[in-house]
Order: C-alpha cells, then structure tokens, then sequence
C-alpha cells in the first residue's frame, strides 16, 4: 500500500469514527431526537420517504378512492348542487391522483411527506367546502365525514408528527371558522337544540383525537429515529471493523521495511498458486534474489544506508511483477522471492535477467563489489506442479541455482 493511500485510508476511518462518536454522544444524552445535525438528517428523511412509498403511498391511494366512493351522497343530500359537488370531488380526486403518482418521480420526491400533507389539509378542506353546498340539515351528515379525514391523517403521516399536528390543527381550525361564519340556524327548535349540543361535543371529540393522535405520532416518530441512529452506528462500527481488519491484513502481510509483501503472505500465495497451477496445468517459476556482498555494503556505508538499499531495490524489483498474480516479497534479510503464475523458466529467466541489468543500471556505489556497484544474483526454477512435487522443493531448487549463480562470480542469473 502507498503512503498516499494508507493516509487516505486514515482519513476514511477518522470520518467513520468522527460519525460514530456524534451518533453515540446523542445516544448517551438520552433526549428524544427530532432533527439531526447535517447531513444525518437528509440520510434519516431519505430512508423515511422509503418506507412511506412502500406501505403509505398505497394507503393515499385507497384514501382517495373511498373519498371518491362518497359521491352516491352528493347526489343523494346535494339536492340541486349534487352534481356541482360531485364535478369537485372527481377534479380534486383527479389531481390528488395526478400528485400522487408524479411526486414520487419528480425532483420534489424528497418533500413527499409534506406534500401529501397539504394534499391531505385540501381534502379535509373541501369536504368543509361541501358542508357549505349542501342544503338544508342534512348538511350536518358531511361533518362526519371529517373524522375518516382526521384518522387518516393519524395513520399516513405518523412518521411525522409536525405534519399531523399542523394539518389536523388547519383543517378544525377551518371547520369552526366555517361554523362561525355560516350562522346557520334551523327552523325545529328541538332539532336545533340537538345540533347545538352536538357541535361543540363533536369538536371536543376532534380535538381529543388530535391530542392522542399527535403524541402518538411523536412517539413513533422519535422512536424510528432512535431506531435509525442506533442502525445506522452498527453500519458505522462494521465499517469500522472492515476497515481495521483489512489494515491489519495489510500489516501482517507487509515487510515494514519495504513495503513490500512479507514472507507469510509470500507463503500464503505459493499455496494458492501452486494448487492453481496444478489445477490448469500450467508454469509456475518461483525467482530467489540476493544481493551481492551485502554485508560489505553495510559495513562500508552503515546499516541506514543498507535499509535505504534494501527499499531502492525492492520497489526496483517490484516493476518487474507485471501481472495481477505476480508476487514480489522480502523472504528475509537481503534475500526477496518472485513468484511468477503461468510463466515458463525461459519467460522468467528473460524478466529476471532484464530486472539484473536494470539494477546494475541504477549505478548504486558498493565500492567492495567487483563491478564497483550493487548487483543481484538470481536463480530461477520453473514447474508445471502435480502430485510427484512440491512448493517446497521449487524453493530449494530456485534456492540452489541462486548458490550456483553465487559460485559463477555473482551478478547473474541462473535458471
Ligand atoms: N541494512 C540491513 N542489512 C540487513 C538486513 N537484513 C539482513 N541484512 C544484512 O545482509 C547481510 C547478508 O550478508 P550475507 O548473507 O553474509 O551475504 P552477502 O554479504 O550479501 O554475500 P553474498 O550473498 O555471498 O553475495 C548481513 O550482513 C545482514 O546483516 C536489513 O534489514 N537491513
């Protein structure tokens, strides 16, 4: 993994740990959530318009078709105004339909919610239209028809408890303003008396159902959005993990010097690929490196200077493993491992050999070498892996032709 990286990698777990602390510090105070700071809130509306679409916008729709089911009684107490009613309940209910399917695609999908709140007050507030037309007492049967209205509104905005409270407020306060205004007054004094016991019973009635129906909504709604922070701190804390999991992965199969992959994940991936290999039947070559007279470096220019060699020539390396299998690892001190999947000896013994004079090309000074610079020497064995052989002995070959290489005057390559 690159510095880079790894520093971007900081910065994803800082950002994921940086939420979870947010999300456990509202958590801990214990309060009733009902807004959430930034970006947490439009997450939380996100997930909330979601829910509404799958069980709420189905409830709209047979809403509006029982609204429309009324009709019979606007023919039935309309008298002379019956049909001018009925023509506002199938526009109203056609625009309602119009809405309901539209705002879901549109760009305004995110305020659903509240959209179908005022599409729920524009119902409430024309059945009180209705009242107005229709002639005579039996107008008094149309004020019935607020309370399914006010049960509605209960049941599909409950995730919302602002939007109950504010539409079932609006559509009582238009009704009394309505009975205000009207003045109506009818002609049987004992009917009259009826109707003016009924009227303030029947607001009363309203009014409680608007209490319960608000707190219950304040309650189901806080509690989805405690339900919503503690969900999303589980996703939080597994992102956490997965993130901390894969770092120690990384550090475990890392050589901490070079960067490069270490001798167990070198291990790991020789019996990945060997099984690979003997599977499809194909090469496998395996490249032993050390660098020549090493020990001479370091004891002429220190063991920093060693260290910063060992890195030069690892990442050097490291070019030449090309493919996706392709494994360059430190085996252990100056001595790295190539791993090369489905490349015959003579492929790899061509890339070694190009990777050997690319490295005598970096002219790094080792005043104590023959050539005057630091060389590698390298010995390649190849295999096409079945049951007669095993990884182990591919190691001990590349390890003897890497001897061999040694013994014919260093700087070469033998396979
Ligand atoms: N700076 C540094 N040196 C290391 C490290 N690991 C091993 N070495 C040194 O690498 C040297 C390896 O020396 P030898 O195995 O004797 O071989 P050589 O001097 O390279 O000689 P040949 O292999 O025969 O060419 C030793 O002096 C080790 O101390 C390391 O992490 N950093």
């Amino acid at each position: 993994m690159s510095h880079i990286s790894s520093l971007q990698d900081h910065d994803t777990l800082k950002r994921v740990e940086d939420q979870i602390n947010i999300l456990s510090g509202i958590l801990e105070q214990g309060r009733k959530q009902l807004r959430f700071p930034g970006r947490l809130e439009s997450k939380y509306i996100d997930q909330r318009n979601q829910r509404f679409m799958e069980i709420d916008h189905k409830m709209l729709i047979a809403g509006l078709v029982f609204y429309l089911g009324f009709s019979w009684t606007d023919f039935y107490l309309g008298a002379e105004n019956g049909p001018l009613i009925f023509s506002l309940r199938v526009v109203i209910t056609a625009l309602a339909f119009l809405f309901v399917f539209w705002i879901p695609r549109s760009q305004y999908s995110r305020h659903m919610v509240t959209i179908a709140a005022l599409g729920i007050f524009a119902i409430g507030f024309s059945v009180i239209g209705f009242i107005w037309l229709i002639p005579g007492e039996m107008k008094y049967a149309y004020h019935l028809g607020l309370i399914p209205i006010q049960i509605f509104t209960m049941v599909v905005l409950r995730l919302s408890y602002r939007s109950v409270l504010v539409v079932s407020v609006a559509i009582l306060a238009c009704y009394i303003v309505s009975l205000l205004l009207s003045h109506q007054t009818v002609s049987d004094p004992e009917l009259q008396r009826l109707i003016s016991i009924f009227i303030p019973m029947f607001i009363m009635f309203w009014a409680l159902l608007i209490v319960m129906g608000s707190y219950m909504a304040f309650m189901m709604e806080s509690s989805a959005r405690s339900d919503f922070m503690k969900n999303r701190l589980l996703a939080l804390e597994a992102e956490r993990l997965q993130y901390l999991s894969g770092r120690l992965h990384v550090l475990s199969t890392t050589d901490s010097l070079t960067g490069i992959a270490n001798r167990r994940f070198l291990e790991e991936s020789l019996d990945t690929e060997w099984r690979r290999a003997k599977r499809s039947s194909m090469p496998l070559s395996l490249v032993m490196v050390d660098i020549d007279k090493f020990k001479d470096y370091n004891d002429l220019y220190g063991h920093q200077k060693g260290d910063e060699c060992l890195r030069t020539l690892a990442n050097k390396m490291a070019q030449y493993c090309n493919r996706p299998a392709d494994l360059c690892a430190r085996y252990g001190g100056e001595e790295f491992v190539m791993l090369l999947p489905e490349t015959s000896r003579a492929d790899a013994v061509w890339i070694v050999e190009k990777m050997r004079s690319a490295i005598e090309g970096m002219a790094i000074t080792h005043e104590a070498a023959d050539s005057g610079l630091v060389t590698i020497s390298a010995g390649v064995a190849s295999v096409i892996p079945d049951d007669s052989c095993t990884s182990d002995q591919l190691l001990s070959q590349a390890d003897r032709l890497l001897y061999e290489a040694k013994a014919q005057g260093r700087n070469r390559v033998c396979g």
